[in-house]
């Protein structure tokens, strides 16, 4: 077995790992990327990438039908074939040499293989060969493994050759049916993209909205335009049984019985830690790893889980923050430097808990930052929530009958925005406005002094400061 130490071992290149890596490296230490895919992960090949790219044609060509004088001139259809031929070139056609390329050029070690803990500061890599690495790290091992898609406990289902997200953002073809499991952010994209590329696609959601965990309104608005645009959106819905008929999958439901070419699973994510050796350190194996802020993993001096494998947020530029946020911390501690874990140090990744930004690039957008009303409630926080229609002349410049909301959560003893959720055409370039209102607790008094520009979608700002002043 070949032997090499470095400073820092990251487990996984998706987006996170690469983070961790670079910013060590930039710090002075050394680093080396276990990965056993592609180097970019999920994000860059099955995920954000592909999935946007297949959304952005439908959006376009949504936003120009919105608009007299444009929507003249959209006499065509989506060309199918060229928009998958467009997502195909954002995943470089599942080829990482670019990636590769970056990766060397940044100063990182790569090493090809499946990695799993062996000790202390310890990882085995065994290659598809079957060779072995003994990696030792001279200061951390940064797990950053991700997730994969969860699968529910459905008699069945595991028989039927079900898609998961990787199948529904890489198909070469829109399946004639397509029955969609989850209505969560994968369930609602996907449906979005796939049934504006020809499919006939129901949505099986189990609670009684779309999108849960969001302000109801992001749901009910996305459940709204999937009906209109020809979705089958079925709500409180459970599936007990899938089975295969001649071709066609079964799905029988606490709703009847429903048949498709294919059905994507989409209920969530499961920690990918199955196969990273946690028994070894004594861990749960296939649990998200509990982190500190500093994504150190309890307990432990050396072993950190960062991105997706934490469970904290999983989005690419979470895990990315946490990454920046991680290796700080990592080459703080290498060097005998002070970690301030307090809340927004530049090593603790604060804003996972207050201030995550997300986008749902359903038509309409659902774009949030911080709290919902309901999450305020749950944390016992003095509050407000002003919720009024998205209509400004911004708005109804940008499209004909442009229909939106804007949800503010305000803490009313601090004067301070918790939280922001705007559902509506393109409302995805109004978050980061309200990401710095919330990082920065700007006081609404302040807030009052920022005026948007006239006529931008933007001024719904105003709009939501006069409604809350009264
Ligand atoms: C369909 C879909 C669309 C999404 N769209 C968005 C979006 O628009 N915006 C957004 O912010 N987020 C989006 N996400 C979420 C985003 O993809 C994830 O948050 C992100 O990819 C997590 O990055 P990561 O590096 O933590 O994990 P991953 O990208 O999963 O990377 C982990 C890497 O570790 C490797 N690995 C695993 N085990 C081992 C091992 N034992 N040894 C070596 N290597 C190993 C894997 O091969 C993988 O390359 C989407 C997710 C899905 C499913
Ligand atoms: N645009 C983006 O940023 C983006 C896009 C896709 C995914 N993501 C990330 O990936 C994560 C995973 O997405 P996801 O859509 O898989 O999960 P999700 O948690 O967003 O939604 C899963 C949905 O499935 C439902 N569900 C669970 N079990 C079910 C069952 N047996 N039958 C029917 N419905 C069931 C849940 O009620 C939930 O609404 C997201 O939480 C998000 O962080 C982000």
């Amino acid at each position: 077995m070949t032997e090499q130490s470095y400073d820092v071992v990251v487990l996984g290149a998706g987006s996170t790992g690469e983070n961790v890596a670079d910013v060590v490296v930039r710090g002075g230490l050394t680093a080396v990327l276990v990965e056993s895919e592609l180097v970019g992960g999920e994000c860059s090949y099955w995920a954000c990438m592909p999935s946007k790219a297949l959304l952005r044609g439908t959006e376009v060509l949504s936003e120009a039908r919105d608009v007299d004088g444009a929507r003249q001139a959209v006499t065509g259809e989506q060309d199918v074939a060229a928009t998958l031929e467009r997502r195909s070139s954002f995943t470089s056609h599942w080829d990482d040499s670019g990636q590769v390329e970056w990766v060397q050029g940044a100063g990182i070690d790569l090493i090809r293989g499946t990695g799993r803990l062996a000790g202390e500061r310890t990882v085995v890599v065994t290659a598809a060969d079957g060779t072995e690495t003994r990696l030792t790290a001279r200061h951390a091992v940064a797990v950053c493994t991700g997730s994969m898609s969860a699968t529910p406990p459905i008699d069945g289902l595991a028989d039927v050759d079900p898609w998961g997200p990787r199948e529904a953002t890489s198909a070469k073809e829109a399946p004639g049916r397509l029955l969609v499991l989850g209505g969560g952010y994968v369930g609602c994209e996907m449906a979005t993209a796939w049934q504006a590329l020809g499919s006939q696609v129901t949505v099986l959601q189990r609670g009684d909205r779309l999108l849960e965990g969001m302000e109801p309104a992001a749901g009910d608005a996305v459940a709204r335009s999937l009906r209109d645009s020809g979705v089958d959106v079925r709500l409180d819905t459970d599936v007990t049984a899938a089975r295969r008929d001649d071709g066609e999958v079964v799905l029988t439901t606490s709703g009847g019985e429903f048949r498709g070419d294919e059905v994507l699973v989409a209920v969530g994510r499961a920690a990918r830690t199955g196969d990273v050796g946690l028994d070894v350190v004594g861990l749960e194996p296939g649990n998200y790893l509990e982190v500190d802020d500093t994504l150190r993993v309890d307990g432990s001096s050396w072993l950190y889980g960062v991105g997706d494998v934490n469970g904290r947020a999983l989005l690419t530029h979470m895990g990315k923050y946490q990454a920046r946020q991680a290796g700080a911390a990592i080459v703080a501690r290498a060097t005998g430097e002070d970690v301030d874990t307090s809340d927004w140090s530049p090593f603790v990744a604060t804003a996972d808990r207050y201030a995550t930004p997300s986008v749902v690039f359903t038509v309409p957008q659902v774009a949030s930052v911080g709290r919902t009303a309901k999450e305020a409630d749950d944390a016992g926080l003095p509050h407000r929530v002003v919720d009024i229609p998205l209509e400004v002349a911004g708005s109804s410049l940008f499209a004909d009958g442009y229909e939106g909301r804007a949800i503010a959560v305000i803490d009313t003893d601090r004067d301070v925005l918790l939280g922001l959720t705007f559902v509506g055409p393109a409302v995805g370039e109004l978050l980061q406005a309200a990401t710095i209102a919330v990082v920065g607790e700007v006081p609404i008094r302040r807030l009052w002094h920022a005026v948007p520009a006239y006529p931008t979608v933007s001024e719904i700002w105003l709009r939501l400061l006069e409604a809350y002043r009264g």
